[in-house]
């Protein structure tokens, strides 16, 4: 059973290391697994023994003294039975105390480190572990004092603040109450006992004690209240005696001042009968029996917030998605891996499985021919423009048999009309491949929380595409260029025959000058021309699927792998940049989740040993 106790100071421990001690004041607030563990919260107004109680329990002198408010900060007291004695602090890890005047020291400099010499206080608590053989194991939080008044120098509202903070720890319903009211005061009056029954009306989790039974008047006692007659709990109430102050002056050591606290009780006719269940070893063993029972009650309940708040916060962090590595390899990974899932999604885009590519072949299915049939062929091969256009490549020298100048000319600057749609098509299936980057960066789940990287990609996309364009143009051009660079023989040879066999046998040399004439070369060209378009109509889409397709699908981003192989760890940090609030978010719930982790951890190693 002991290990219980044992088991929760190690949760409150990484509780405080991981940020959770319960002052949760973000907007969103983390689930907190401070508030459901079961502790001892020491309270009392000023002066009325709560270090000195404290400091019994332990056996040592080791609390700050002074006027005034001298916790302001709390302080997380857990208890080890050890052979051996000496004091650790959470925030000194492996720096052991053996001199306790130096944890008194330590105390007052961690306080002030946090509240300045201000005297303001702080909910961050101070872990302080005492192993001994004098004591039992217990975890105890001592809380600021109570006060009415703020002293000099303290801000006013600080009475208000110790009241809020003392709250904050009383009101969970997992806070075992030690309610601190010295004897010779007027107990109706008592600040401690107050605020227990306002939080613990029942009294159930309220341990009463009594302090300065030796101080009070002459004549009267406290045997109204230890008998359970005034002021019941459902614990009863311990009496203490701890050492007055002309004790602490004079040095009077912890344990001599147990043994006169016991001879107290012992000696004395009104309390002899209740000397076994008055002092502060009592109280000390009191307390820890009652904390273990009350953490074995509530293991089950935690455990199961542990799981449910390992659920939420997992499930918001995959939402949020998983930090970013903070090495430079780590994070170069990343960007490829991003990469990656956006060419993929790209990809998948020109593949099929998402739409868009499909445009692409309306580009060559519709657009493309209907540019070609809509090229004006018939105003160019005008018998006007046929004669013209004959004429003048003749020059002075009229044509004997073939205008053979005459065609060349006219078919050139009919092939030349093809560059429009070449020119066209490559433009149009640029424009649907920016866009399909545009869709896929927006669809690219992973890549939503880099803005930046986001920028980037689709920049360096867009770089690449436009490479493509040029080159494609390029290579399309050039196909149309080929088209009037040599001609296909075979077309004209056939000609002559066709015309003899096709009908004119009585044609003679004399027509060759006449509208039949012309007419008969704009046929003939016309047919060529049409037969150049629909070697073009097939050519032109392979040329582009070639140029731009094709590449955008290998070799879009190997620009971009180059350069950012290059680049140095900060400006890869800085394409990886995030929002700043959501890092935070993330960070936070990350550390929330090993803290649930570790104590899910401790609590499975306790019920396996248990
Ligand atoms: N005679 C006698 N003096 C006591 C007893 N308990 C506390 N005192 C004295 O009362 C004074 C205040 O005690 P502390 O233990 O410092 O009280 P506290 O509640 O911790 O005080 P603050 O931290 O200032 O709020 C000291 O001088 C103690 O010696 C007691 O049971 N008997």
């Amino acid at each position: 059973m002991e290990s219980l106790i044992g088991l929760v100071n190690r949760i409150q421990r990484a509780c405080t290391v991981l940020g959770d001690y319960g002052d949760d004041t973000g907007a969103v607030s983390l689930p907190t697994l401070w508030e459901s563990l079961p502790s001892v919260a020491v309270v009392g107004g000023q002066s009325s023994g709560k270090s000195s109680v404290l400091e019994s329990i332990v056996g040592r002198d080791f609390l700050p003294r002074g006027s005034g408010i001298v916790t302001r900060r709390p302080l997380v007291l857990q208890l080890h039975k050890a052979e051996s004695e000496y004091a650790e602090f959470l925030h000194l890890p492996k720096q052991r105390f053996t001199d306790f005047s130096m944890v008194r020291k330590e105390i007052q400099d961690e306080t002030d480190k946090l509240t300045g010499k201000s005297k303001q206080i702080s909910p961050v608590p101070i872990h302080l572990s005492i192993y001994s053989p004098n004591v039992v194991n217990l975890t105890l939080i001592d809380l600021p004092g109570l006060t009415k008044v703020a002293v000099e120098g303290q801000p006013e509202n600080v009475v208000k603040d110790i009241e809020n903070m003392v709250r904050s720890y009383v009101e969970k319903p997992n806070c075992i109450i030690l309610a601190i009211t010295p004897a010779n005061q007027d107990i109706a009056t008592s600040d401690a006992i107050k605020l227990s029954r306002e939080v613990d009306p029942t009294g159930q989790r309220t341990f009463g004690v009594l302090t300065k039974l030796d101080l009070m008047d002459k004549g009267t006692n406290a045997l109204d209240v230890l008998e359970g007659r005034a002021y019941p709990l459902q614990h009863p109430w311990v009496g203490i005696v701890n050492r007055s102050q002309a004790d602490i002056n004079k040095n009077v050591d912890m344990i001599a001042a147990r043994r006169q606290e016991r001879e107290f009780f012992v000696t004395n006719p009104e309390y002899r009968h209740l000397a076994g269940r008055m002092g502060s070893e009592y109280l000390a063993k009191l307390l820890s029996k009652d904390l273990e029972s009350v953490i074995n009650a509530r293991i089950p309940g935690i455990m199961s917030l542990i799981n449910r708040s390992i659920d939420e916060l997992e499930a918001e962090l995959d939402h949020l998605g998983r930090p970013v590595a903070i090495d430079a390899g780590a994070q170069l990974y990343t960007i490829l891996e991003l990469c990656r899932a956006f060419d993929q999604v790209f990809k998948e885009h020109l593949n099929g499985g998402r739409p868009g590519g499909d445009k692409i072949y309306g580009v060559f299915d519709y657009q493309l021919p209907s540019a070609l049939r809509k090229l004006p062929f018939d105003r160019y091969l005008s018998l006007q423009n046929i004669r013209k256009v004959v004429s003048e490549a003749d020059g002075y020298q009229p044509h004997l048999i073939a205008p053979e100048h005459g065609y060349r000319q006219l078919i050139d600057g009919a092939i030349n009309y093809f560059r429009g749609p070449a020119e066209a098509s490559v433009d149009a299936v640029h424009f649907i491949l920016k866009e399909l980057v545009r869709k896929a960066v927006r669809e690219t789940q992973e890549l939503r929380r880099f803005p930046t990287l986001q920028a980037e990609i689709a920049s360096a996309a867009y770089d690449a595409l436009e490479r493509f364009r040029e080159d494609s143009k390029k290579t399309t051009l050039r196909l149309v260029d080929m088209e009037s660079s040599y001609l296909t023989v075979d077309f004209f040879r056939k000609l002559p025959m066709e015309v003899e066999k096709g009908g004119n046998p009585t044609a003679t040399n004399a027509d060759r000058y006449t509208e039949g004439h012309f007419r008969r070369i704009g046929s003939n060209v016309s047919s060529y021309v049409g037969m150049v378009s629909d070697t073009l109509r097939n050519s032109i889409p392979k040329s582009v699927v070639y140029c731009q397709v094709r590449e955008a699908k290998q070799s879009l981003l190997d620009h971009f792998y180059t350069q950012i192989g290059q680049k140095k760890a900060k400006q890869l940090a800085e394409l990886l940049d995030e929002d700043p609030a959501l890092m935070e978010r993330r960070q936070k719930c990350a550390k929330r989740l090993d803290l649930y982790k570790s104590a899910r951890d401790e609590i499975d190693a306790v019920s396996w040993t248990r």
